[in-house]
């Protein structure tokens, strides 16, 4: 069986007076690629917050990459996670290639003082031909469109070789060809990267790439099903997430939701 990237057992989060997860379980190895999924302050982006080392439980315990936090320097630790934030908050007009070489420092602009190895440089050019910016290699991240930014970031977090790589939303803002670029690149990762193991945050089954192995439905801070896509992504099982009656289909690897009114759903 595959190394284990992530085992959260029974985590509870508690903030501002109320609780915001209410024992959630989640075991992610290498190679797989989880979506989570679930309606707006289902809690998905705290629960990343957990995969990423960012915070720490109330109560439960998390591992990431074998290390219990608590007891290991959470920085050290996100150097081996690559965490593509669609709201990066780059300030200053860096090319491309300057955007992904910031992957390998673990920062937001570039490093004083920090001259990259010959290998280094050439990793960042081979990461930027992965994600099909190529020919934007020196462009400046002001004048790059959401979908060339957002392939740019996956680029970026790559670049320090990450065992676990988070997408909180990473579609967000594209037009439905960005997005398919996008989704593209993450499916060609799984071949190019197979130990690699990645969990992404969206709201939509549409915006699954066709590598999604495994989902975790969450709604109201606990889960509803996790586990395999095909016997989580259930109409029953999405329905009862997003409190709506949601009529689930699946085709050539893509995931599709409908809304149904109401009455529909019994003999959909
Ligand atoms: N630091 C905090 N203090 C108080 N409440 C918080 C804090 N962080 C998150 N919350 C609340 O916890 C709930 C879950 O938030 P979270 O952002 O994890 O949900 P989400 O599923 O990612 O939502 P969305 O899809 O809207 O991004 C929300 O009700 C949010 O307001």
């Amino acid at each position: 069986m595959s190394p284990t990237v992530l085992d959260l057992r029974d985590v509870v989060f508690r903030r501002g007076g109320g609780e915001i997860l209410h024992g959630v379980d989640l075991t992610v190895r290498a190679g797989e690629h989880w979506a989570l999924l679930g309606p707006n302050g289902a809690g998905k982006s705290t629960l990343l917050g957990f995969c990423g080392a960012q915070v720490h439980p109330t109560s439960g315990t998390v591992e990431v990459l074998g290390r219990r936090l608590g007891r290991v320097d959470l920085q050290e630790l996100r150097r081996d996670i690559g965490h593509v934030n669609p709201r990066h908050p780059l300030q200053s007009a860096l090319t491309v290639r300057q955007v992904v070489l910031t992957g390998i420092t673990g920062t937001v602009e570039l490093t004083m003082r920090w001259t990259p190895s010959a290998e280094e440089l050439a990793r960042v050019d081979e990461l930027i031909a992965e994600v099909g910016l190529e020919a934007h290699r020196e462009s400046r991240w002001p004048t790059l469109s959401q979908g060339q930014r957002g392939r740019a970031l996956i680029a970026r977090a790559l670049a320090a070789q990450p065992r676990l790589l988070l997408l909180d939303e990473p579609t967000t803002g594209l037009d439905v060809a960005a997005r398919e670029q996008l989704l593209t690149v993450l499916d060609r990762l799984a071949h190019t990267a197979p130990e690699v193991a990645s969990v992404l945050v969206t709201h939509h089954l549409e915006e699954l790439p066709t590598t999604t192995s495994h989902a975790l439905l969450l709604a109201r801070g606990s889960v509803v099903a996790a586990g395999p896509v095909a016997e989580v992504l259930t109409t029953a099982a999405v329905t009862a997430t997003f409190d709506h009656p949601i009529d689930v289909d699946h085709d050539g690897g893509r995931w599709r939701a409908r809304a149904l009114p109401p009455t529909r759903l019994h003999s959909a």
